[in-house]
């Protein structure tokens, strides 16, 4: 006779499968919890004390632990030995092996978790078994995903017939579980330990879903989540129409909301290619979607719009004059999403962006390694202001130097950014040469370069760039300051009575 070890945490689905194994007739033993569910049930079940003739004891640490189990699960059956060994300890062999772990990680997403109860979660029998069984496929069936119930339902009322490469195909995804479950455990301990640098890293991500393509066809792409789904990311948006999100329609929304949360008052971010082209701030959404447009109606075409307030109809009876890939907000009226539902191709994406924190890590590939830091989450406080020229800016100066220095912050390095009331009016983004980046925003802002404030992501190695700034008729400057070279920009500054702020802080972004 077959048997089937069942031992799960969550035990949903599991009725259905154990009354699909006894009707095949294959014997079915259950750790005690789950032994109980199929009991009430009225699944015959033998309890996993009786098999190993131990009771389960301190607190359910020790239940599956024992030869009679593990001998089952790893016995090699075409190795005469092994049953020799077997038959001599009178072991009897498991065939299928269905379990699923304690939740550790959902355990852990309760930020006040005292450790000891975390601790408590470290399922160790449960990846023992599925490891086990992994190891030996050729002979045993291991189940971990409650989606996988399913065909092992339908396969044991029909044949009961599983070809080596489906329980290759499941021994495999039982290493990719436990593997995901013990980084989990190890990134939590790693954090509580506070070390930081450890010898060796690992993520674990889950498939949120598989793209159509890369950056560009050829390239095979998925967009993984951070475990469980983090409020506030785009994993939790709700779509409510549209296409499919691409590979880079998800790197630019990211890309607009990580710039959208710098700001508390209703504003729009519009971004192409992972920069912003246009940002506007307003007292309604439709006034900042406005300022975003205005600011350049040509790169907003296909791109991407975030705004941090409710899309009224009237911001989206803007939205829909234009050719846009992404719209987010946190909601839509029932009225917005009605225009926009005209136009079927553009993705709607309902998104609470006040949930989102800029914490954690960043991760970039290179060729052969990954370079690891924290986010760029350094904000700007009154202490760190310095005005070092002559004349003060004045209070709507201000304003738009803090507007513009937000924002520089988000665009790819070289970065200069002009901005003026409440609007950006020319950034240069990705320059090989700071003063390149400048002379682009210039050209960009035209006009409304005159008056405007300047920021740099970085400082000016030499005062070029408040040459070409005072040339069009920037009126204050905001950059980090720190160059050998910082006392020619503020002379030069001096000279053409521009007001320039240092931050002291850098805002590199490749
Ligand atoms: N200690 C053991 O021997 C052991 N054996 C199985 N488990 C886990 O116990 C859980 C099921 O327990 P129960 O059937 O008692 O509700 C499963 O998540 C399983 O992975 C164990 N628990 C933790 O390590």
């Amino acid at each position: 006779m077959s048997r089937a070890l069942i031992s799960v945490s969550d035990k949903e689905g599991i009725i259905p499968l154990a009354q699909a194994f006894v009707a095949r007739g294959v014997e079915v033993v259950s750790t005690g919890g789950t032994y109980r569910t199929l009991t009430a049930a009225g699944v015959p079940v033998t309890e996993v004390a009786e098999v190993t003739a131990f009771p389960e004891m301190m607190d359910g640490r020790v239940k599956t632990l024992h030869p009679m189990i593990h001998g089952g699960l790893l016995a090699l059956r075409d190795e005469p030995s092994h049953m020799e060994a077997a038959r001599e300890h009178q072991i009897g062999m498991i065939d299928y092996v269905i379990v699923n772990l304690y939740p550790f990680a959902k355990t852990i997403e309760n930020p006040n978790v005292h450790l000891a109860e975390a601790v408590e979660q470290i399922d160790i029998g449960g990846p023992s078994m599925l490891r086990a069984a992994a190891k030996n496929y050729r002979f045993v069936v291991t189940v971990v995903d409650p989606a996988d119930y399913g065909l092992l339902i339908e396969r044991l009322a029909t044949d009961a017939v599983f070809a080596e490469e489906e329980r290759f195909a499941l021994a495999a995804k039982v290493f990719r579980h436990t593997a995901a479950y013990d980084a989990r455990i190890a990134q939590y301990l790693t954090e509580k330990a506070g070390v930081s640098n450890p010898e060796s890293v690992t993520f674990s991500y889950e498939l949120q879903q598989p793209l159509r393509y890369g950056e560009n066809p050829h390239q095979q792409a998925a967009f993984y989540r951070a475990s469980g789904v983090l409020a506030g990311s785009l994993a939790s948006a709700k779509q409510r129409q549209g296409k499919e999100l691409s590979f880079n329609n998800i790197q630019d929304a990211g890309a607009a909301l990580d710039l959208l949360t710098e700001f508390d008052q209703p504003t729009v971010v519009a971004v192409k290619h992972m920069n912003p082209c246009g940002v506007g701030t307003g007292v309604t959404a439709a006034e900042a979607f406005a300022r975003a447009y205005e600011a350049d109606p040509v790169s907003i075409f296909g791109g991407i719009v975030a705004c941090n307030r409710e899309v009224d109809e009237a911001t989206a009876s803007q939205l829909v004059e234009l050719f846009l890939e992404i719209v987010i907000a946190p909601t839509f009226t029932s009225g917005a999403l009605e225009i926009l539902a005209k136009k079927k191709n553009v993705r709607v994406l309902e998104l609470d962006m006040a949930e989102r924190k800029n914490e954690g890590v960043d991760l970039r590939a290179v060729y052969g390694g990954l370079l690891v830091q924290d986010r760029d989450a350094r904000a700007l406080t009154d202490a760190d202001l310095r005005v070092v020229t002559a004349r003060q800016p004045s209070e709507e100066e201000w304003a738009d130097l803090l507007f513009a220095w937000k924002i520089v912050k988000h665009v790819k390095s070289n970065a200069i950014v002009l901005a003026k009331d409440a609007q950006t009016v020319g950034v240069g983004a990705g320059q090989m040469n700071r003063v390149g980046a400048a002379r682009i925003a210039i050209e960009q802002a035209g006009e409304r370069a005159v008056g405007a404030v300047l920021a740099s992501d970085a400082f000016f190695p030499m005062p070029d760039t408040v040459e070409v700034a005072a040339r069009a008729g920037v009126r204050a400057i905001i950059q980090p300051g720190g160059s050998i070279k910082d006392q020619a920009s503020i002379d030069l500054a001096n000279e053409r009575g521009i007001a320039m702020v240092f931050t002291g802080i850098r805002h590199f972004r490749h």
